[in-house]
């Protein structure tokens, strides 16, 4: 079986398949009498012909080492997972081969960060390993569909680095 070494998360890694939003750096703006900083703005939101929804997720937590059997891609809007708690989660993405998806690469968020998927991004779906698998989602409500989904021939087995 395949494996994949799970990495940990960079905005830079990550910049084809989706946006990182944390408060590692400088905040755009300090709001709200000087007690906030705002990082303005952060992700490449694309609903198409839909709207912008916002869904709570609550996922049941899976463990390390993670089959992975199925990839799935939004092509009609992004999809953004925003944890609601403090805990690092599995992300994991694949390249785009046309049709199917290509290399598959996994990534380890750090804690507090919250991720944006571009519109068509293959990925794994969401996948926390700590519960609560509690998470803010926002993506697409219209109509159409908005979901193909890849069934793996073959398994990979995601990893911890
Ligand atoms: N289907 C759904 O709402 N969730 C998936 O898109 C996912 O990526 O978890
Ligand atoms: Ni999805």
């Amino acid at each position: 079986m395949t494996e994949v070494i799970a990495r940990a998360l960079t905005a830079a890694a990550f910049a084809s398949f989706g946006d990182v939003l944390d408060c590692a750096d400088d905040p755009d703006k300090i709001i709200n009498q000087g007690l906030c900083g705002r990082y303005h703005d952060r992700a490449r939101l694309d609903f198409g012909d839909g709207r912008a929804g916002i869904s709570l997720f609550n996922a049941e937590p899976r463990s390390l080492p993670y089959k992975l059997d199925l990839l799935e891609r939004h092509p009609e809007g992004s999809q953004a997972f925003i944890p609601m708690s403090h805990q690092p989660f599995l992300v994991i993405v694949a390249e785009d081969a046309g049709d199917r998806p290509g290399t598959v690469h996994a990534f380890l968020t750090a804690p507090g960060q919250a991720i944006n998927l571009l519109r068509g991004t293959w990925h794994g779906v969401l996948t926390p390993l700590h519960a609560p698998g509690l998470f803010a989602v926002v993506d697409r409500i219209g109509s159409g569909a908005n979901l193909e989904e890849h069934p793996l021939a073959q398994p990979v087995r995601i990893v911890a680095g």
